[in-house]
């Protein structure tokens, strides 16, 4: 279980990118966060992990607080927190089996991670994990002769095979087509409930994250302005995230709109029609 507490930064610009969220992901949920542009979303995952210092706030995972521990005790919780990235973070000219026990290097002595030498479990565990996000068969080709959504499977086997307490997940599909982020999203989310791993996903797609996550989260600058199940996230909810704007509760009931409809969410950064 992840529980962050009053999660505020303030970077040496002065910028308030966090002012005091509080939020827990726990048992098998995905957790969707959403927001727009400058929200906080990406500072809030780097936060978690302290790839990024907080200035305020306390990070929890199950019984460890991460923001009290020293250097090699974070760099061995680390170990439980699955990261995957927009731009998959890989190493192009490795193989996709190369880059998948990376994953795997937080369990390794400093020799055999130099030596990039694996236990045979290890390797047996990639085999079944590349088997179960579609890539049996590729693991000698080189990451860089793969498609983005070939990519970003690696980028999930190399997370999961962690075998990580939680999936932090930033901007998965932003370099992917439609069809491609529905494939991964749903592969992710799948894969997460199977192991029973809570997830925390950053995105930007709205209608993604409503028909994927079982809970979402809404950040407006620096502040946690919406919680709930997709079920609730109305149009008020949407003005409340994308705006900042305290809507009257009469103006809600609009369903929010999907990528069909031309104007899709995914551009919910941008003004809603008639704001000027
Ligand atoms: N390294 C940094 N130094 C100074 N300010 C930063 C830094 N990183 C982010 N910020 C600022 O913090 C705020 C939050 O940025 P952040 O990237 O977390 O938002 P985001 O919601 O992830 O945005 P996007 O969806 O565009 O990635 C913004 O005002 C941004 O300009």
């Amino acid at each position: 279980m992840l529980r962050v507490t009053d999660l505020r930064k303030t970077y040496a610009t002065g910028d308030e990118a966090l002012q005091g969220v509080t939020m827990s992901v726990e048992g098998s949920e995905t957790v969707a966060m959403i927001g727009p542009s400058g929200a906080g979303k990406s500072t809030f995952i780097r936060c978690v992990n302290r790839l990024t210092e907080p200035s305020g706030g306390r990070v929890y995972l199950d019984e460890t607080e991460l923001t009290g521990l020293g250097d090699d005790a974070l760099r061995s919780a680390r170990r439980d927190i699955g990261m995957i990235f927009q731009e998959y973070n890989l190493v192009e000219r490795l193989t996709v089996m190369e880059n998948v026990l990376t994953g795997r290097l937080g369990y390794v002595s400093a020799w055999q991670a130099f030596r990039r030498s694996f236990p045979p479990e290890d390797i047996e565990r990639a085999y079944q994990i590349l088997d179960r996000v579609g890539l049996a068969d590729m693991e000698n080709k080189r990451v860089d002769e793969l498609s983005g959504g070939q990519r970003q499977r690696v980028g999930i086997a190399r997370a999961v095979i962690q075998q990580p307490k939680i999936l932090l997940v930033d901007e998965p599909t932003s370099s992917l087509d439609p069809e491609t982020s529905d494939t991964v999203m749903r592969l992710l989310t799948d894969i997460a409930a199977e192991r029973e791993v809570p997830v925390l996903i950053n995105i930007h797609e709205v209608d993604l994250a409503m028909e994927h996550a079982d809970r979402i989260v809404g950040l407006h600058d620096g502040e946690l302005v919406f919680e709930g199940p997709p079920s609730e996230l109305d149009q008020r909810g949407l003005d409340q995230v994308y705006r900042g704007a305290a809507v009257p509760e009469n103006t809600d009931g609009e369903k929010p709109r999907s990528r069909s409809d031309g104007d899709a969410l995914s551009n919910a950064d941008r003004p809603l029609a008639g704001e000027t």
